[in-house]
């Protein structure tokens, strides 16, 4: 990968690497030329007393369930168990700028040229570049090297916006919902396409959270994966729900969203029938939350992620709750994420206060557990 002038190859002080786990972690072995200078936060999914193989040389933090309820209190609810919606806790655990997260069936994927693909060195270059939303460039990403602006692109919009979210593909096993996969069980994605877009300013799009990377100070406190899994009627709708909420969020405070490269290596399909079950409500429900994410606006005084996402989750009880009791309960969870954020990363002293008080139920508001987030350290 040819080297951007200014931009940095690594971002160790300034970026976390996320894993929701229900495996051993002898994944990270291939990853270890990539990761080991970076700190990773562990989301062990599932029985809390299993004990995971992390290999040895890590700078591992480690978080069960038992930890989400000590340090979370009455708002651990907000938190999926069972379900890999439970990664979006590290997102709230960590304290860096920058978050990548990825599952532990992935693994380092090869260019057409048969190289190792340094996908945290491509999210990092996606980061740290800006997008271009209001105007689409057809030569793909502007500030790559090799590429610029084509003829005809207005000079007032060259500067581009800042970058929140780099989403990443894969190669081999794609991410497909239960029912395509059940059509192609052996279909595998082989095509390799050298671009990185930015998703257009007023178009939605299907976030995948298996190679994600995003700014975590500014859109991390709307990067909420839902309540799936255990005790829910949804699952594998966690990534797509934050995609949905945090693309109209960026649409709104002038953020890009990109994707494209880079790829990584997907290796294990999961059961489509045990998909099927965990999505198909999500896939008759979607028709109508993805209109309701089109038509959403939000106000003028909504200048942070996380006063946009309150407006959001107000707005999700008021026009989704009609579908299902299951959308009032994620309304609420929404504003006890925004809760729980802030009980892990309390605003600077001389921070406004956002309103959420008059947005929590009361009887899902809490006592505020004093708790810097410490987990178990491994390796
Ligand atoms: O209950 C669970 C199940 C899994 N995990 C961890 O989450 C990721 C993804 O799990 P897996 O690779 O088995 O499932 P996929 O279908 O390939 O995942 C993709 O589908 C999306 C649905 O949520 C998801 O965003 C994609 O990643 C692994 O790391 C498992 O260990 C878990 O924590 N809890
Ligand atoms: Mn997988």
């Amino acid at each position: 990968m040819t080297h951007l002038p200014g931009i940095p190859v690594a971002l160790e002080d300034a970026l976390d690497i996320v894993i929701p786990t229900i495996r051993d972690l002898h994944f990270l072995e291939q990853w270890r030329p990539f990761f080991q200078r970076y700190h990773l936060i562990v989301i062990q999914d599932g029985d809390p007393d299993r004990k995971i193989q992390v290999p040895p040389g890590f700078d591992v933090e480690l978080y069960t369930r038992r930890d989400i309820e000590r340090l979370l209190g009455d708002h651990a609810w907000c938190i999926s168990f069972k379900d890999s919606a439970c990664r979006c806790f590290g997102f709230m655990v960590s304290k860096k700028k920058y978050i990548y997260t990825i599952d532990d069936d992935c693994f380092v994927a090869k260019d057409p040229s048969g190289a190792d693909i340094s996908a945290l060195e491509q999210h990092i270059r996606n980061l740290l570049t800006p997008s271009t939303p209001l105007f689409f460039n057809t030569l793909y990403d502007p500030y790559a090297s090799g590429a610029d602006f084509v003829r005809g692109y207005p000079f007032s919009l060259r500067e581009g916006c800042p970058t929140a979210i780099s989403h990443g593909l894969w190669l081999n096993i794609p991410d497909y919902d239960a029912p395509t996969q059940m059509v192609k069980p052996l279909e595998r994605n082989t095509r390799y396409v050298d671009a990185v877009l930015t998703i257009p300013k007023g178009t939605l799009y299907p976030m995948c959270g298996m190679n994600l990377a995003f700014n975590r100070e500014t859109i991390g406190p709307a990067m909420y994966f839902g309540l799936m899994g255990d005790g829910q009627p949804l699952g594998r709708y966690d990534d797509m729900w934050a995609g949905w909420c945090t693309k109209v969020i960026c649409d709104h405070l002038g953020w890009g969203v990109k994707t494209g490269l880079p790829y990584i290596w997907h290796s294990k399909a999961s059961n489509p029938f045990v998909n099927l079950r965990k999505e198909f409500k999500g896939i008759f429900w979607q028709e109508d939350i993805v209109p309701f994410f089109q038509g959403a606006r939000l106000s003028p005084a909504a200048t942070t992620a996380e006063a946009c996402y309150l407006e959001l989750a107000e707005q999700v009880e008021q026009k989704l709750g009609h579908i299902d009791a299951y959308f009032a309960r994620l309304a609420h969870a929404m504003v006890a994420w925004v809760e729980a954020w802030r009980l892990l990363n309390p605003a600077p002293a001389d921070a406004e206060p956002a309103a959420v008080a008059a947005a929590v139920p009361k009887q899902e508001a809490a006592a505020a557990p004093a708790a810097r987030a410490k987990g178990r350290r491994v390796g």
